[in-house]
């Protein structure tokens, strides 16, 4: 009982997405143990504590799916090499069985596994499985698992969930044309993914399944599991790099480390597209298959394609506005993407930080669902550059496809670093800082009453959109875990909870930079100011007067600071708060907490610089 109460105390309902929470008392204990077990060969040896929390343990862990957070020393055995990291293992498990795997014969279909890859253009093991069909003139068939427990382990949010759901219908209408059927079905049970998918192989006479690797530590494992499993019933199980243009690994610096640091990384990631330029080619569209594939697989191509689980179902006005908002689909993408690439990617660089302007893609939804490829993206920048090189030309261009790298910087990331999908900071000398639980800031923070006005205006584009602005999102991380001193993973939680775009690597990347406890961070004593922030980043306050409109008649700098400045009468009259923290004082408390989590001196904490 006391593992429950403690796994749902952290669970944030607020009144919009109060229905969108997971009832984790729900999940019956039989599910829960074999989620346990499925997690990792990693945690197998471990057992997980039944009831009593240890004064290290954080209220974060969801403990229902994941044991308690590791030690140091258990990271500082990844970085010494001592623990595999899961993708070496993959790797290995890819290379060991590759001529064993290459003598399977083909069966009688061949099967794509879609996942985070929902599109027809441009994606590698879609690709492959359609050559590999076409090889013998068979037919092609595609699948879709809707998994409720990763939804629930991943903190998918609703809104990403229609969002896929919407997609699929596109996908399947288009794989409809080519007489590929796309099978959609709810496996409720995590762990029978992989058996589900070895019965349906041998149902279906399939002798090959293609997939694209997810590089976060569960799929990583579920995939070489998978792979050895296949082959004991002689069936060659693919999994493919798609996700990034670099695949993890293949980067290091001159040390042959890997490189920890963005900068570095970045050159070196783009020394590596020039020098193989088929990392950034795309790969070919599925070919059709025979029309008898339509009488044969019936059944899969009538397949209707499943609700929402219904702790991640939306209700009908948040459909209807969600799919105005995030029209769903490749196509939809490749036309935002064209759009972008021809009206604002020139200006990119010098509007970005700006949060009233729409200076920014807004295709962060398309990558994290697939429905966009970052290789093609960088195609289309490149195609409207001056210079085919990625670091030259158009210097709009040239900083927009240095962003969409960050995408790639962060899986690299967790892929070498895997403890950071474990709860974990990248930086684990971070975990003693103490952090605060108080559940009224945060509910202030979730619901946009801090009385920090653009702190409020960001957290309220997040509920209403599913969205937020990259400067606001430092904003309001940084406002989280260094004004109100909370545990940044209250932070990241809640983001992926709500994100139309949500992502494990960039989503952590993005907490750990704010907070200071990731890779290449801002340093600790970096602490922005909420103020001059919202005064250099929304010098007017349009963005402020659009998502708060309690102060939508407040005129001037007043806006960034009603109680401060004056306004205090409009602000009192329409009921916005005054501010939750003095940030100075707060400030300080900070930079004690870090100093004191890293068993610095606390007595000095001038230096602190505002931003
Ligand atoms: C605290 C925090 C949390 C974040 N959580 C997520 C997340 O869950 N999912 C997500 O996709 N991005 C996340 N980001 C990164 C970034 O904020 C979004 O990618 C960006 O705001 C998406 O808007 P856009 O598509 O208009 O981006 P653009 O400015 O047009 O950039 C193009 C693409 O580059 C990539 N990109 C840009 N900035 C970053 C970055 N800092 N890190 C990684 N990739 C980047 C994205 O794929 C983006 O779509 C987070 C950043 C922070 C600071």
């Amino acid at each position: 009982m006391a593992l429950k109460r403690r796994a749902t105390s952290h669970v944030q309902p607020s009144p919009s997405n109060k229905k969108r929470q997971i009832k984790l008392e729900d999940t019956p204990v039989a599910i829960k143990s074999e989620i346990k077990d499925e997690f990792s060969e990693d945690i197998k040896p471990r057992v997980i504590p039944a009831a009593k929390p240890s004064a290290h343990e954080v209220p974060v862990v969801q403990r229902e799916f994941y044991p308690a957070e590791m030690s140091n020393a258990r990271c500082a055995k990844y970085n010494s090499g001592e623990l595999p990291r899961p993708l070496h293992l993959l790797n290995e498990t890819i290379r060991k069985t590759l001529e064993q795997r290459k003598k399977i014969a083909v069966g009688d279909s061949v099967i794509h596994w879609f996942k985070r890859d929902l599109r027809l253009n441009d994606n590698r093991a879609l690709a492959a499985a359609s050559e590999k069909a076409r090889s013998k003139n068979i037919p092609l068939i595609c699948m879709f698992i809707v998994s409720p427990q990763d939804y629930q382990a991943h903190l998918t949010s609703a809104v990403r969930v229609d969002f896929e759901l919407r997609t699929l219908a596109i996908l399947k209408a288009d794989l409809d044309k080519l007489n590929i059927p796309l099978f959609i079905t709810t496996i409720d049970s995590r762990k029978d993914v992989p058996s589900f998918i070895l019965k349906k192989s041998a149902e279906w006479g399939a002798k090959h399944v293609f997939c694209n690797i997810e590089y976060e530590v569960d799929e990583l494992r579920r995939e070489n599991k998978l792979i050895t499993e296949c082959l004991g019933r002689q069936i060659d199980f693919s999994a493919l790099h798609d996700d990034v243009l670099v695949p993890p690994g293949n980067l290091q610096s001159g040390a042959g480390k890997q490189y920890s640091v963005y900068s570095p990384w970045f050159k070196a990631w783009v020394r590596h597209l020039h020098d193989h330029p088929h990392l950034l080619k795309g790969s070919e569209l599925p070919q059709a298959n025979d029309k008898s594939a339509r009488s044969k697989f019936k059944s899969l191509f009538d397949a209707e394609i499943p609700s929402a689980p219904s702790n991640k179902t939306l209700t009908s006005k948040e459909k209807t506005h969600f799919a105005h908002l995030w029209p769903a689909g490749e196509h939809e993408a490749q036309a935002r993407m064209e759009r972008f690439a021809r009206e604002r990617i020139s200006k990119y660089k010098d509007a970005r930080n700006f949060l009233a302007e729409n200076a920014n893609s807004s295709l962060s939804v398309h990558f994290s669902s697939g429905t966009l490829s970052a290789r093609t993206a960088i195609r289309c920048a490149q195609s409207n550059n001056s210079s085919p090189k990625l670091d030259a030309g158009n210097a709009g261009i040239m900083c927009w496809i240095s962003e969409v790298a960050w995408r790639d910087f962060y899986k690299h990331v967790l892929a070498h670093w895997p403890f950071v999908c474990m709860h974990k900071p990248f930086k684990y000398e971070y975990s003693d800082i103490k952090w605060d639980y108080n559940e009224e800031h945060f509910q202030r923070w979730c619901n946009g009453q801090t009385g920090f006005p653009v702190v409020d205006a960001a957290m309220r584009q997040l509920k209403s959109t599913g969205y937020m602005h990259n400067r606001a999102r430092m904003i309001v991380a940084s406002f989280l875990a260094k004004d109100l001193l909370l545990d940044w993973r209250k932070g990241e939680r809640y983001f992926m909870e709500n994100l139309v775009d949500g992502d494990f690597a960039s989503n952590n990347g993005g907490w750990g930079f704010s907070a200071s406890t990731g890779v290449d961070p801002q340093p600790y004593f970096r602490i922005f100011n909420p103020l001059l922030q919202s005064e250099k980043f929304d010098a007017s306050g349009e963005y402020i007067r659009k998502w708060v409109p309690e102060l939508k008649d407040v005129v001037g700098k007043a806006i960034h600071d009603p109680y401060g400045r004056g306004a205090e009468k409009i602000a009192k009259t329409t009921g916005y708060p005054k501010p939750m923290v003095d940030h100075s004082e707060r400030r300080k408390i900070a930079l004690d907490r870090y100093k004191s989590g890293l068993g610095r001196e606390t007595a000095n904490v001038g230096g602190g610089v505002h931003n």
